[in-house]
């Protein structure tokens, strides 16, 4: 097997009495497409501080790229792509000046950062808009300027903190597509992300985290064979009749949750679960049948849904 390009042992940080990030293990290895899957407050984002080298552990070992961020941040840097939460984009600069700028501060001469700029502005699909003032940028095309920016070292890891958070779902598909390509160029992608269908559709491999811990690691599906049924059937009967009608449900799946606005029945066969529901004299006012997904996995492990 081949060396881990980042490695965790006991990682722990803790803002005075509390403790954000409680001793997680895990290693992301070359050319993989890592997830942390959590909702708000896990402790992603402290996680991915760290590993970039701009927050300091409390605990525990890290080494990313055999290099320990604590100390060693400029040389981890160096060889790192980072995608904040937040768009820090420099306002005052244009399109492709803000790749350029950003190139400088890591050194790389003007001979290098004009073609370097030229392919990466393609790349993002913002050819048309090189020399635009940043604000007029659309959130998908801010997004896809910041990944562009944060190539410019061409960098063996990208981390990318809630990479489409607040983008419409068209831009979230734009942005995912790029996000693949480069991942089949090779680049080590770590995504933070607290929706599941970003981390079905981009992870091969993911932590599942809440509190600071780890609840559960693997492939999407993987977590989802060992954590859910293959199938879930939703039903609803209205606010008030659902919690009445839990107990009737009673076997006709493996194991039902109750949210506030419907029942989920856990079943390996959706279609004979919603047969067996009508022979026992209910009928929902909505009915679907889906397959089980990362959320099923959450819910599962948490008690609690992902996004509130
Ligand atoms: N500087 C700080 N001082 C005190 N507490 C902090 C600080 N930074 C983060 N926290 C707390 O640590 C916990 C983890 O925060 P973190 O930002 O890592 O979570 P997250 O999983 O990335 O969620 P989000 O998506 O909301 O950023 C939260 O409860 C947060 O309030």
């Amino acid at each position: 097997m081949t060396e881990p390009v980042i490695s965790a042992q006991g990682l722990r940080k803790e803002y005075g009495d509390f403790v954000a990030v409680d001793g997680i293990d895990f290693e992301v290895h070359p050319g993989e497409s890592f997830g942390l899957l959590g909702p708000n407050g896990a402790g992603k984002s402290t996680t991915m501080r760290m590993i970039g080298g701009t927050l300091d552990r409390t605990g525990g070992q890290l080494r990313v790229l055999g290099l320990d961020p604590g100390r060693q941040g400029p040389e981890v840097r160096a060889h790192l792509g980072v995608v904040p939460q937040q768009d820090n984009l420099d306002e005052e600069l244009r399109v492709r000046e803000n790749i350029v700028m950003y190139g400088r501060y890591f050194g790389l001469p003007r001979s290098y950062l004009g073609p370097k700029a030229d392919e990466l502005l393609a790349f993002a699909q913002l050819e048309a808009k090189a020399r635009e003032k940043v604000d007029n940028l659309s959130g998908g095309m801010k997004r896809r300027l910041t990944i562009a920016r944060g190539l410019v070292n061409e960098p063996r890891i990208l981390l990318l903190d809630e990479p489409t958070t607040g983008l419409d779902p068209q831009a979230r598909h734009v942005l995912w597509d790029r996000l693949f390509r480069l991942k089949e160029a090779g680049t080590t992608l770590v995504v933070t992300t607290h929706f599941m269908d970003e981390a079905e559709q981009l992870c091969d491999r993911l932590i599942v985290v809440d509190h600071g811990r780890i609840m559960a690691e693997g492939s999407p599906r993987q977590l989802i064979r060992e954590h859910s049924t293959r199938e879930v059937v939703e039903v609803r009967f209205g606010s008030q009749r659902n919690a009445q009608v839990v107990a009737d449900l009673e076997g006709v799946g493996t194991r039902n949750e109750v949210l506030p606005d419907r029942i989920l029945v856990y079943t390996d066969d959706g279609e004979a679960a919603l047969e067996e529901i009508s022979r026992r004299g209910l009928h929902p006012i909505t009915s679907l049948v889906r397959r089980s997904s990362l959320e099923d996995v959450f819910l599962r492990l948490t008690g609690r849904t992902l996004v509130d």
